[in-house]
Protein backbone atom coordinates (compact mmCIF):
# COMPACT_ATOMS: atom_id res chain seq x y z
CA UNK A 1 0.00 0.00 0.00
CA UNK A 2 2.75 2.48 0.89
CA UNK A 3 4.55 2.17 -2.45
CA UNK A 4 1.26 2.45 -4.31
CA UNK A 5 0.59 5.77 -2.64
CA UNK A 6 4.04 7.01 -3.57
CA UNK A 7 5.82 6.39 -0.31
CA UNK A 8 9.42 5.38 -0.70
CA UNK A 9 10.58 1.94 -0.06
CA UNK A 10 14.31 2.46 0.28
CA UNK A 11 16.49 1.95 3.32
CA UNK A 12 16.32 5.58 4.46
CA UNK A 13 12.54 5.70 4.18
CA UNK A 14 12.90 8.94 2.26
CA UNK A 15 11.99 9.80 -1.28
CA UNK A 16 15.26 11.58 -1.85
CA UNK A 17 17.41 9.28 0.24
CA UNK A 18 17.69 12.11 2.76
CA UNK A 19 15.52 11.38 5.81
CA UNK A 20 16.02 14.96 7.11
CA UNK A 21 13.63 16.22 4.45
CA UNK A 22 10.73 14.63 6.22
CA UNK A 23 9.13 16.15 9.28
CA UNK A 24 7.99 14.46 12.46
CA UNK A 25 4.23 14.29 12.17
CA UNK A 26 2.07 15.01 15.21
CA UNK A 27 0.67 11.94 16.96
CA UNK A 28 -2.44 10.68 15.21
CA UNK A 29 -1.28 12.00 11.84
CA UNK A 30 0.23 8.94 10.21
CA UNK A 31 -0.75 7.79 6.72
CA UNK A 32 -2.96 5.20 8.35
CA UNK A 33 -4.76 7.94 10.31
CA UNK A 34 -5.25 9.90 7.09
CA UNK A 35 -6.73 6.87 5.32
CA UNK A 36 -9.00 6.33 8.32
CA UNK A 37 -10.14 9.97 8.29
CA UNK A 38 -10.85 9.64 4.59
CA UNK A 39 -13.20 6.75 5.17
CA UNK A 40 -14.83 8.25 8.27
CA UNK A 41 -17.52 9.95 6.23
CA UNK A 42 -16.32 13.39 7.36
CA UNK A 43 -16.41 16.03 4.62
CA UNK A 44 -12.78 16.88 3.74
CA UNK A 45 -13.67 19.20 0.86
CA UNK A 46 -15.28 21.98 2.89
CA UNK A 47 -17.89 22.01 0.12
CA UNK A 48 -20.02 19.04 1.15
CA UNK A 49 -18.33 17.09 -1.61
CA UNK A 50 -19.95 19.22 -4.33
CA UNK A 51 -17.83 18.79 -7.47
CA UNK A 52 -17.78 21.80 -9.83
CA UNK A 53 -15.39 23.52 -12.25
CA UNK A 54 -13.07 25.96 -10.49
CA UNK A 55 -11.03 28.86 -11.84
CA UNK A 56 -7.48 29.68 -10.86
CA UNK A 57 -8.74 33.00 -9.42
CA UNK A 58 -10.90 31.08 -6.99
CA UNK A 59 -8.03 28.75 -6.07
CA UNK A 60 -5.94 31.84 -5.32
CA UNK A 61 -8.44 32.97 -2.68
CA UNK A 62 -7.63 29.86 -0.63
CA UNK A 63 -4.00 30.42 0.25
CA UNK A 64 -3.86 30.20 4.04
CA UNK A 65 -3.07 27.28 6.32
CA UNK A 66 -6.66 27.10 7.55
CA UNK A 67 -8.10 27.39 4.07
CA UNK A 68 -5.80 25.96 1.43
CA UNK A 69 -6.64 24.83 -2.07
CA UNK A 70 -4.23 23.66 -4.74
CA UNK A 71 -4.41 22.60 -8.38
CA UNK A 72 -2.39 19.66 -9.68
CA UNK A 73 -2.59 18.41 -13.28
CA UNK A 74 -5.96 20.06 -13.86
CA UNK A 75 -7.59 18.98 -10.61
CA UNK A 76 -8.41 21.24 -7.68
CA UNK A 77 -8.10 19.95 -4.11
CA UNK A 78 -8.79 21.31 -0.67
CA UNK A 79 -5.52 20.46 1.14
CA UNK A 80 -6.46 22.10 4.45
CA UNK A 81 -7.14 18.85 6.28
CA UNK A 82 -4.09 17.15 4.75
CA UNK A 83 -1.78 19.87 6.10
CA UNK A 84 -0.76 18.06 9.31
CA UNK A 85 -0.54 14.71 7.53
CA UNK A 86 1.91 15.83 4.82
CA UNK A 87 5.21 13.95 5.36
CA UNK A 88 7.14 16.93 3.97
CA UNK A 89 5.55 19.27 6.51
CA UNK A 90 3.17 22.22 6.53
CA UNK A 91 5.66 24.75 5.23
CA UNK A 92 6.43 22.67 2.13
CA UNK A 93 2.78 21.92 1.39
CA UNK A 94 1.93 25.61 1.77
CA UNK A 95 4.20 26.32 -1.22
CA UNK A 96 1.39 24.91 -3.34
CA UNK A 97 -1.49 26.69 -1.56
CA UNK A 98 -3.64 28.99 -3.69
CA UNK A 99 -1.70 27.98 -6.79
CA UNK A 100 -1.40 25.81 -9.83
CA UNK A 101 1.20 23.60 -8.17
CA UNK A 102 1.92 20.87 -10.72
CA UNK A 103 5.54 21.86 -11.24
CA UNK A 104 6.33 22.38 -7.54
CA UNK A 105 4.70 19.03 -6.78
CA UNK A 106 6.50 17.16 -9.55
CA UNK A 107 9.88 18.69 -8.81
CA UNK A 108 9.76 17.08 -5.35
CA UNK A 109 7.82 13.85 -5.82
CA UNK A 110 6.21 13.27 -9.21
CA UNK A 111 5.59 9.62 -8.24
CA UNK A 112 3.39 10.41 -5.24
CA UNK A 113 -0.17 9.21 -5.83
CA UNK A 114 -1.91 12.47 -4.93
CA UNK A 115 -5.08 11.42 -6.75
CA UNK A 116 -5.58 8.56 -4.36
CA UNK A 117 -4.30 10.38 -1.26
CA UNK A 118 -6.49 13.42 -1.90
CA UNK A 119 -9.50 11.64 -3.40
CA UNK A 120 -11.73 12.81 -0.55
CA UNK A 121 -10.42 16.38 -0.93
CA UNK A 122 -11.29 16.76 -4.61
CA UNK A 123 -13.21 19.96 -5.40
CA UNK A 124 -13.42 19.81 -9.18
CA UNK A 125 -11.59 20.34 -12.46
CA UNK A 126 -9.60 23.50 -13.08
CA UNK A 127 -11.58 25.41 -15.72
CA UNK A 128 -10.60 26.63 -19.17
CA UNK A 129 -10.95 30.19 -17.88
CA UNK A 130 -7.94 29.41 -15.74
CA UNK A 131 -5.83 28.51 -18.75
CA UNK A 132 -6.61 31.91 -20.25
CA UNK A 133 -5.19 33.43 -17.09
CA UNK A 134 -2.04 31.40 -17.57
CA UNK A 135 -1.59 33.11 -20.92
CA UNK A 136 -2.24 29.99 -22.93
CA UNK A 137 -3.31 30.39 -26.53
CA UNK A 138 -6.83 29.01 -26.76
CA UNK A 139 -7.47 30.22 -30.32
CA UNK A 140 -8.17 27.43 -32.74
CA UNK A 141 -6.66 29.21 -35.74
C1 LIG B 1 2.75 21.30 -3.83
C2 LIG B 1 3.61 21.50 -2.88
C3 LIG B 1 4.37 20.39 -2.18
C4 LIG B 1 5.66 20.47 -1.79
C5 LIG B 1 6.61 21.65 -2.00
C6 LIG B 1 5.98 19.21 -1.14
C7 LIG B 1 7.20 18.91 -0.57
C8 LIG B 1 7.53 17.72 0.03
C9 LIG B 1 8.83 17.40 0.61
C10 LIG B 1 10.02 18.36 0.69
C11 LIG B 1 8.78 16.13 1.07
C12 LIG B 1 9.91 15.35 1.74
C13 LIG B 1 10.67 14.65 0.64
C14 LIG B 1 11.50 13.51 1.14
O1 LIG B 1 10.94 12.56 1.68
O2 LIG B 1 12.70 13.58 0.93
C15 LIG B 1 7.47 15.62 0.77
C16 LIG B 1 7.05 14.34 1.04
C17 LIG B 1 5.82 13.84 0.70
N1 LIG B 1 4.77 14.55 0.15
FE1 LIG B 1 4.80 16.47 -0.49
N2 LIG B 1 4.89 18.40 -1.17
C18 LIG B 1 3.87 19.08 -1.78
C19 LIG B 1 2.59 18.60 -2.01
C20 LIG B 1 2.15 17.34 -1.72
C21 LIG B 1 0.82 16.83 -2.02
C22 LIG B 1 -0.32 17.63 -2.66
C23 LIG B 1 0.80 15.52 -1.63
C24 LIG B 1 -0.29 14.52 -1.81
C25 LIG B 1 -1.29 14.36 -1.09
C26 LIG B 1 2.10 15.22 -1.06
C27 LIG B 1 2.47 14.01 -0.54
C28 LIG B 1 3.71 13.68 -0.04
C29 LIG B 1 4.10 12.34 0.39
C30 LIG B 1 3.25 11.09 0.33
C31 LIG B 1 5.42 12.44 0.84
C32 LIG B 1 6.30 11.30 1.38
C33 LIG B 1 7.07 10.71 0.24
C34 LIG B 1 7.95 9.55 0.69
O3 LIG B 1 7.82 9.03 1.77
O4 LIG B 1 8.79 9.18 -0.13
N3 LIG B 1 2.89 16.35 -1.12
N4 LIG B 1 6.73 16.60 0.14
Amino acid sequence: MWAKLGFSNNSTGSATGNPRNKVALKPGHSLMDWVRLGSSGEDLTGANGMIRPITLQEVALHNTQNDAWTAIRGKVYNITRYMDFHPGGVEELMKGAGKEATKIFEDVHAWVNYEQLLAKCFLGPLTIAASLDLGMDTDSD
